[in-house]
């Protein structure tokens, strides 16, 4: 299975025909969601080398043991936190590409913890990108579509045919602005510490020929997304909709809309997204100098909307009875706290990565949340009837 693997590998091409050299890949964040997967497609399907970077490694174990796995010796735990630690610049040094996935992204906490916030996305970041430059090494680096905030046609009157028009609410790479909410409102410390840091890698790159690749996901959905709080995550934690949702559905409870769920998304797929990321590392010359969407258009619900599409799914996967209350609704203040603020609509314009990298998300909501929502009955089911029918302490 292995050689086969292997020779599949090596007859791997890039875009233009070119045959693909075998990388050295310094992962900062490895240990993630995104990061997981991007490992195990890695492994499985190319011949690249991965250092894995972070605090936590749950979530790629599967790939790290047992020793005899057919990608043994290709990839390599590095526990460390990049704050304070002096080997990151020796590990980028050794590596041919870097890719930062590390950062605080749940907006829980970005009102909350703002300090934490600004400092993971935008002051962390900053030795990564110091140390690319200097070294002549390419950077992939995650940001976010949260950087375009809210869209123009929010601030039109609600009954304005406008809203209807494209040119009103599509975000765009190269023409669309950042816009956030006051400074009070802190949810948008996040947004704004990414968008800086995506300032800098560009200014790098006009001035000092940094090679780089911005990555801009569009809420992108899967299996170890988060945590299931009181199982893998801490008992007050809130983690982002699709693992706040599972719990309540695991858990048989009704789910929370913030603000009656109005605010709308487009979900991808994560195994659809990781082809695009595949397809940034193996076609450095159309995908440096780039900043790409990548998200799924024909995805787009509002919150209601994915809780109502979530409950149908859940009860085909787990055959258990819909909760009598299926939704309720909740004050983003009582839910958040204090400075949250939300983006109304984030539909991704797909030109750019259409033109450079020929890519298209392929998978429906509904397909993507049975196979995720079939993953997370298998995983957690079990353990939430033990944490619920422990007797709680008094
Ligand atoms: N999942 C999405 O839909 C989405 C959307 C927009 C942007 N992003 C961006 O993509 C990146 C990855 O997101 P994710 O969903 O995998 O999040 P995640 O929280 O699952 O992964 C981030 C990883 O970085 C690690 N990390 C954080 N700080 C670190 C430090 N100082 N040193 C070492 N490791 C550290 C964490 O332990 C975690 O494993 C982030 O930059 C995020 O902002 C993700
Ligand atoms: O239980 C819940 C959780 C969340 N929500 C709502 O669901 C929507 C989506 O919430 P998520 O937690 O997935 O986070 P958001 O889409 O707002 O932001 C995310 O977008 C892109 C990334 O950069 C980050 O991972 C995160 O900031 C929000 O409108 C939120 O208010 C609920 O209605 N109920």
């Amino acid at each position: 299975m292995a050689s086969s693997a292997a020779a599949g590998a090596s007859a791997r091409v890039d875009l233009d025909g070119n045959p693909i050299k075998p990388l050295t890949i310094c992962m900062i964040g490895a240990g993630g969601f995104i990061g997981s997967h991007l490992c195990e497609k890695l492994m499985n399907e190319t011949q690249h080398k991965i250092l894995a970077l972070d605090v936590y490694n749950d979530k790629i174990k599967h790939l790290l043991e047992p020793d005899n796995l057919p990608w043994n010796g290709r990839i390599t735990f590095h526990r460390l936190n990049i704050k304070h630690d002096s080997r990151l610049e020796g590990l980028i040094k050794m590596s041919d590409l870097t890719i930062n996935l590390a950062a605080i992204c749940t907006p829980a906490d970005y009102n909350t913890r703002p300090l934490d916030t600004i400092y993971s996305n935008f002051i962390d970041a900053l030795p990564v990108v110091k140390y690319c430059s200097e070294n002549n090494k390419r950077l992939i680096h995650f940001s976010t579509c949260e950087v375009y905030g809210k869209t123009i046609g929010s601030f039109l009157p609600k009954d304005s045919p406008l809203r209807q028009d494209p040119a009103y609410y599509v975000l765009k790479e190269d023409e669309s602005p950042c816009i956030f909410g006051s400074i009070e409102k802190q949810r948008w410390s996040y947004a704004c510490a990414k968008q800086l840091i995506e300032r800098l890698i560009y200014a790098e790159g006009a001035e000092n020929g940094l090679e780089f690749t911005i990555v801009r996901p569009f809420n992108w959905i899967g299996p170890r997304m988060d945590f299931i709080p009181g199982v893998d995550g801490p008992s007050e934690g809130v983690p982002r909709v699709l693992a706040c949702f599972s719990n309540n559905l695991l858990r048989g409870e009704p789910l929370k809309l913030v603000d009656g769920g109005q605010s709308q998304r487009t979900f991808v797929y994560i195994k659809d997204a990781i082809e695009a990321v595949t397809l940034m590392i193996e076609n450095p010359a159309r995908a440096n100098g780039h900043i790409f969407n990548v998200g799924n258009p024909n995805n787009e619900v509002t919150v209601r909307q994915l809780a109502e599409m979530m409950i149908k799914v859940y009860s085909k996967v787990s055959g258990a009875q819909p909760p009598e209350t299926p939704t309720i609704d909740v004050s983003s203040k009582e839910f958040y706290g204090e400075g949250y603020d939300d983006s109304d609509k984030r539909i991704p314009d797909m030109t750019i990565i259409n033109r450079q990298l020929g890519w298209n998300p392929k998978t429906s909501l509904w397909d993507l949340l049975e196979s995720t929502l079939t993953y997370q009955h298998r995983t957690y089911a079990e353990a939430i009837k033990k944490v619920i029918a422990k007797p709680v302490a008094s």
